[in-house]
């Protein structure tokens, strides 16, 4: 077996050139798919059998950035699967509705009916525009290896999910210093990613880092090494808390600044490495690409890249 495959994957450079070649000025095959906001189009994409880490501080919105970033997925008529292990499905849906819609939904019992039938209505839309092409796994707390693989190879051979988003990393393995199966992990994920196809997102944790001014990069991933060295992406979300501080405390802020920010500190088959500032917009919960925090409108993607 071993002879025959090595018959069928040495092959000389010549074999290659004739495909660059056959390729040459055709349009890109690549079915690649796009982060939220267009001022990032044209520096970042998901690829297809690709791993992204997306790794941020506790509490520096994490799941809230990935969260938009499936709704833009679906948006953008890709099959998304979401396996949240901190949140139940309706947490998630909730969050993400609140996205979609640009509102908070008030809590408790509604006694207007009108806007009752209101949230009746958003709810009903987003499942609509879910619909065939958003999955939750529904499992909270940790999760065998074993079982969240056949998950994975489940959502990409079945029910042919392009994106898969596991949150976190560390409710996957036995422990922040299981090192060895922290590797094998993500060494799992990369094969289950390049032979089905799919995108991975894998959420993870950074340090604590030193104040919180400062902006993370590659060497703050929590865990071993070998999990940066291994993931085709890496996108590091960061809040800009002094900011938040200062507006708390009455002082004049500058608006220019970011309120957060997604940095990528690696993009494997992208020439492409930089920040992209963002603005949160409260209200709906949405990182809007400009200080006038205006709502993504989702009725109107998928937008041109
Ligand atoms: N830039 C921001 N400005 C203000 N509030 C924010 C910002 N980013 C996130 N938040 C708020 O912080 C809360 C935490 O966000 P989220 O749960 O996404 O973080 P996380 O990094 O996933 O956290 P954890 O590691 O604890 O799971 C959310 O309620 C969100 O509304």
């Amino acid at each position: 077996m071993a002879e025959t495959e090595a018959r069928q994957k040495v092959r000389p450079a010549r074999e290659w050139f004739a495909e660059m070649v056959e390729n040459l000025g055709k349009p890109r095959q690549e079915a690649r798919s796009f982060l939220p906001w267009n001022k990032t189009h044209a520096h970042f994409a998901f690829r297809p059998g690709e791993v992204t880490l997306w790794a941020g501080v506790n509490g520096h919105g994490k799941s809230q950035v990935t969260g938009l970033s499936a709704l833009s997925l679906v948006a953008q008529g890709q099959r998304v699967c979401i396996a949240s292990f901190e949140m139940k499905p309706s947490r998630t849906l909730d969050r993400m509705t609140r996205q979609f819609s640009g509102a908070r939904l008030p809590d408790g019992s509604l006694s207007d009916p009108a806007l009752l039938d209101a949230y009746r209505e958003v709810f009903e839309q987003l499942a609509a525009y879910t619909d065939g092409r958003l999955w939750l796994y529904d499992q909270q707390g940790t999760v065998a290896t074993k079982t969240i693989l056949g998950v994975m190879r489940y959502a990409a051979y079945e029910l042919r999910c392009q994106h898969f988003v596991v949150d976190s990393l560390m409710k996957c393995v036995r422990g922040e210093d299981d090192y060895n199966g922290q590797k094998d992990f993500v060494d799992e994920l990369t094969a289950i990613a390049r032979d089905s196809g799919m995108h991975v997102h894998l959420v993870h944790h950074l340090r604590k880092l030193g104040s919180e001014g400062d902006t993370p990069d590659k060497s703050d991933v929590k865990g071993s090494g070998a999990i940066t060295d291994q993931v085709d992406n890496l996108l590091l979300v960061w809040r800009n808390k002094p900011k938040e501080r200062d507006r708390q405390a009455g002082k004049r802020i500058d608006d220019t600044m970011p309120d957060a920010m997604l940095i990528c500190d690696k993009q494997r088959n992208g020439e492409w490495e930089g920040r992209v500032a963002l603005w949160f917009d409260p209200e709906s919960q949405q990182y809007t690409p400009s200080s006038a925090r205006a709502q993504l409108d989702y009725a109107r993607w998928p937008h041109e890249p």
